[in-house]
């Protein structure tokens, strides 16, 4: 059987590096082009990739996406800074380019995307909800892509149940002091040297707390999320979002 023909875009960065190793040694998949900042978007046509692993920054992303759907490449998309906006344009691309899917996901990892998952169940039955994301100080972006969809995930949740707005009654003397505000649920981002990319949504009720926390302590945490994504997404046509839609969670 041939294998699927995979260029990574970001190749030299962290995640990037990390998914032209495990892209390498997959034995139903072929590396064909692995480039960064500057190399020629062409290659991604000349090297015939069928399937594009998109991992660069939130300014490259757009353009990178809108090439490769015009080329009717596949894209698995790591890179964060995703608004309406922007997933209204890449729809209009898709649109344009029928047969070619894009999935993107604010995070590889499995257990990230169960947090996003239990967070999204136990949202309902608690009157306090606060997400906390920590990383390194190297990160692109605050708050994380992930904390984002996690804050919105709960709070789509809690309009679906009818909850009512959170209580707090605190006068802040800082802005800031209460965190990124993203519908309703306040967002905390921490940078620090030694971290990689962690999460924590604090849920309260009378009288008790739930924590739910993850922690990716690798790069390669990321990696079995990413080969799924390269071996589903020439199966799914259209705009993915989030790898939730490749698993069976049940
Ligand atoms: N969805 C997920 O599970 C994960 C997503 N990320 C996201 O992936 C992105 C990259 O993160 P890191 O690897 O930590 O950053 P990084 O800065 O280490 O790597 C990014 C690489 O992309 C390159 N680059 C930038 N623009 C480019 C362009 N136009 N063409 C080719 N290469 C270009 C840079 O030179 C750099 O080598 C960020 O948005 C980050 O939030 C990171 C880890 C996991
Ligand atoms: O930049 C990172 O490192 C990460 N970015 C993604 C995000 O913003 O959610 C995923 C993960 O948290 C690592």
């Amino acid at each position: 059987m041939s294998k699927l023909r995979v260029a990574v875009i970001g190749a030299k960065g962290r995640i990037g590096s990390e998914a032209v190793r495990a892209v390498s040694a997959a034995d139903d998949l072929e590396l064909v082009a692995a480039l960064g900042r500057g190399d020629r978007l062409e290659t991604l046509a000349e090297s015939g990739a069928q399937v594009v692993v998109e991992l660069t920054h939130p300014d490259s992303v757009m353009a990178n996406l809108e090439y490769c759907v015009g080329q009717g490449i596949h894209a698995v998309v790591g890179t964060t800074g995703w608004t309406d906006d922007r997933l209204a344009r890449l729809g209009t691309a898709l649109d344009a380019a029928p047969g070619t899917g894009v999935l993107i996901a604010p995070n590889f990892s499995i257990g990230a995307v169960l947090t996003m998952a239990f967070a999204q169940q136990a949202a309902r039955w608690f009157e306090s909800v606060e997400v906390v994301e920590l990383h390194h100080p190297n990160k692109a972006d605050a708050p994380s892509g992930t904390a984002t969809r996690t804050a919105q995930l709960i709070a789509a949740a809690r309009a679906a149940a009818g909850s009512p707005p959170q209580p707090d009654a605190t006068v802040t003397a800082l802005d800031g002091a209460r965190g990124a505000d993203v519908d309703g649920v306040p967002v905390h981002s921490v940078r620090l040297r030694g971290l990689l990319a962690h999460q924590e949504v604090l849920l309260g009720g009378e009288g008790e707390t739930l924590t739910i926390r993850h922690d990716s302590l690798h790069h390669s945490s990321f990696m079995p999320g990413v080969l799924l994504g390269v071996r589903r997404v020439v199966h799914t046509p259209g705009l993915t979002f989030g790898l939730e839609h490749f698993l069976d969670l049940g």
